[in-house]
């Protein structure tokens, strides 16, 4: 490992904290919390300051026009859910998502996780009533506990240790997935083979997975054998939120003598912590790691060009990936303008559609859901606006999970808003479940073909 922990150099990346940092946890205990940072300052890195770069090489070629971004996982990961089963069920959903998008899209696709890491939530409001009693708002198992007690909901540091862990061994299962054979293209019939194979998007893929044996036996048969069908590149994401632990594990890259932020790949700045003076971009800026930023609604055009100053100050294409997460009765009206200034200001940065975020709504049972049309038609609007100014439509950002949940309605295996209570296991977010996600992988393949 040639990450090593360069204490004065480390200390210079804290200027983040001279600044207002939104969305932090309330600890009752600084000293503890001071410990728990002391002990994940000697924590061994999650990722290798090389990979972070070689995922940012990927990125530059999205950025390029020259391949897809799928990135997608859950709103809120959970301690209690760090099972093989889970894992394994997440993985194989953006597989299968992948093995759509490249083989019908026939585009080369770089796939980043929200996961291992992705357990820290900014939320509307500080705290939440029930039956008269006002209790902290959950924030993310990092922080604090989803039951509503007083107990659960009071930040605990030692929860970021936990979060440390738990992203570990995620991370450890993901990587033997991948490399191990697991990720094989040859298993592309395996990944679907639990799948409700009555399911319309089951059997789409069953049809596609055919295809994909096909050309390969095809290959094979031509004497060529490419290693990149053993394996697969998978990378791990999640929202730099809590800057206490993002800063404990950001070290300096013996090789290049640069910080990065060593708990994950990729990290990226919320809609709520996005300010162009505020601890987040301090933060950002000072690490190498590739960063994403949410572009909501509200976004001028100055302020995304101040975004690329701040974290891309070398205009390097990869570096910085705007996540535009409008709403569909938005994006085609606030979208172009951004585009266009930014492109013309001669930034190569990628352009990647959340269509998840700016299309939440409370049903009348009280769920926070989605509708599989708004999230469609926010793509839709994305790839039309690109079309329109000659850019780059850079990829997609969604929550998803493995499972058969219940979270959002509408998909080809349609999901009422009745049903809602049947499965809905989400502790922020509504996921599109496994049948969701690949419906959209393969109309967003088609968009992409039309391109
Ligand atoms: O993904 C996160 C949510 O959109 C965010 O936490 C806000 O959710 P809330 O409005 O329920 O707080
Ligand atoms: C909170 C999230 O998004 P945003 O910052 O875009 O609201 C999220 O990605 O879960
Ligand atoms: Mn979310």
């Amino acid at each position: 490992m040639t990450v090593n922990a360069d204490t004065e150099a480390v200390a210079a990346q804290a200027t983040w904290r001279d600044l207002p940092a939104a969305q932090q946890p309330e600890y009752p205990d600084a000293q503890a919390l001071r410990d728990v940072i002391d002990e994940l300052s000697s924590y061994p890195p999650l990722v290798f300051a090389g990979e972070c770069d070689q995922l940012r090489q990927r990125l530059g070629a999205v950025a390029r026009g020259e391949a897809f971004l799928l990135q997608g996982g859950d709103c809120a990961e959970a301690f209690d859910a760090v099972g093989a089963d889970q894992i394994r069920n997440k993985l194989k959903t953006l597989l299968q998502m992948g093995a759509v998008l490249t083989y019908a899209g026939s585009v080369p696709v770089v796939k980043v996780g929200r996961i291992a890491g992705q357990y820290s939530k900014p939320r509307s409001k500080p705290t939440e009533t029930r039956d008269g009693v006002t209790l902290p708002t959950y924030r993310g198992d990092s922080v604090n506990g989803f039951a509503f007690t007083p107990e659960a909901r009071t930040p605990d540091p030692q929860r970021l240790k936990r979060m440390y862990h738990a992203s570990a061994s995620t991370l450890n299962l993901v990587r033997a997935f991948t490399t191990g054979g697991y990720a094989d293209l040859r298993q592309v019939h395996a990944w679907n083979q639990d799948f409700v194979r009555s399911s319309p998007s089951g059997q789409r893929y069953e049809q596609l997975a055919r295809e994909i044996d096909r050309a390969m036996n095809f290959m094979n048969a031509c004497g060529v054998d490419p290693e990149e069908f053993r394996t697969v590149e998978f990378y791990a994401s999640h929202e730099a939120l809590i800057l206490d632990y993002e800063s404990a594990l950001t070290r300096v890259d013996s090789r290049t003598g640069r910080l990065y932020d060593v708990s994950g790949h990729m990290v990226w700045i919320g809609e709520r912590t996005r300010q162009l003076d505020g601890a987040h971009i301090e933060f950002a800026s000072k690490i190498r790691n590739p960063i994403g930023v949410k572009l909501g609604p509200t976004t001028t055009p100055e302020e995304a060009l101040t975004l690329i100053e701040r974290l891309d100050p070398e205009r390097e294409p990869g570096r910085l990936t705007f996540i535009t997460r409008m709403g569909a009765d938005k994006i085609r009206d606030k979208l172009p303008t951004l585009v266009e200034k930014v492109t013309a200001s001669g930034a190569q940065v990628v352009w990647v559609s959340d269509p998840m975020h700016g299309n939440t709504f409370e049903a009348a049972s009280g769920h926070k859901t989605r509708r599989f049309d708004d999230v469609l038609d926010e793509v839709k609007g994305f790839f039309e606006v690109h079309k329109a100014l000659g850019t780059h439509p850079g990829g997609i950002h969604v929550e998803l999970t493995g499972d058969d949940v219940t979270e959002c309605v509408g998909g080809g295996d349609e999901i009422f808003v009745d049903d809602l209570h049947q499965r809905y296991e989400t502790a922020c977010d509504p996921r599109l479940n496994r049948s969701q996600s690949l419906d959209l992988a393969f109309l967003v393949a088609e968009m992409y073909r039309d391109q």
